[in-house]
């Protein structure tokens, strides 16, 4: 069973340059689940992960941890209880694979002091968790854009927090490592982490995700059980195209592409 929820965004507003893009929007992550935030391009989901994190401060509403609001955090402690998994980016610097990793413990270790042994045993443990040890030697810049995004979510879990957002994770991974990718977030959710995600997959959202919030209009528009929130009517009228889930003979919901020609 879920406790309360410990990250909470509320009545969230937000404009670039006067032009609106989150009006009002509301979305709580619990420990012990997967959620989804699924939204059309632009729709304004990194907008609210960055809110979400204190990375970026809305021009209205809440953002509260474990009850307190996220400003009454130190930086170091904030890290401690959240991290973020950002979208697959280019260092200029050849830090191996095993580095990057280790750049998770920075904000326990402090800037300048050597890694402890429970700072190490924490990287090894996530490069292992991610079955990434064959990478670990290897520099950033030569692995690809999927090997990335695995050593970023290793470099989250080596931070130690119990609380992960993640914005599209899955971008850039083949689809045996997508597949790989739901299960460790749900394993990881059996666990005791929160895991708060966005996707362009709705398949994404009805295999492995407890919840999940459609952000459209600046607003979460439906919040709820992926079976419950994925209608027909629904993703159509998100994605302005024809789109229905399907149930499978055994009795999973999945969602097919139907081409218009
Ligand atoms: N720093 C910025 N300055 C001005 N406008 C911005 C800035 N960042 C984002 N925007 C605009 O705000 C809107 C929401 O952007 P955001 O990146 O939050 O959307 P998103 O739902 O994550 O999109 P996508 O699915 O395409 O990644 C977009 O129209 C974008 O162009």
């Amino acid at each position: 069973m879920n406790g309360a929820p410990v990250l909470c965004g509320q009545a969230i507003e937000h404009a670039y340059r006067g032009r609106v893009v989150l009006d009002g929007a509301s979305l709580a992550l619990r420990p012990g689940e997967v959620v989804s935030l699924l939204g059309a391009n632009g729709a304004g989901k990194s907008t609210l992960l960055r809110i979400l994190l204190g990375l970026l401060t809305p021009s209205a509403g809440r953002v509260s941890l474990d009850g307190q609001p996220l400003a009454a955090y130190a930086r170091r402690e904030l890290a401690g209880k959240l991290a973020y998994v950002p979208q697959v980016h280019a260092t200029p610097f050849p830090y191996t694979v095993r580095q990057i990793v280790s750049l998770g413990r920075l904000p326990a270790s402090g800037l300048f002091a050597a890694l402890s042994g429970d700072d190490r045993d924490a990287v090894e443990q996530a490069i292992a968790r991610l079955g990434i040890e064959h990478l670990a030697a290897r520099p950033y810049t030569e692995i690809s854009g999927g090997e990335r995004q695995l050593a970023l979510i290793a470099r989250a879990l080596a931070q130690g927090s119990r609380l992960l957002v993640m914005d599209e994770p899955a971008t850039g991974l083949d689809y045996g490592n997508q597949i790989a990718l739901l299960d460790l977030l749900h394993s990881l959710a059996v666990d005791g982490y929160g895991i708060l995600k966005t996707t362009h997959h709705p398949d994404h959202v009805l295999a492995g995700s407890d919840r999940v919030a459609m952000l459209q209009h600046g607003r979460i528009v439906a919040d709820g059980a992926p079976a419950d929130v994925l209608t027909a009517a629904r993703l159509s009228e998100l994605y302005g195209v024809a789109i229905a889930p399907v149930r499978l003979p055994d009795g999973r919901l999945v969602v097919a592409p139907c081409l218009s020609t």
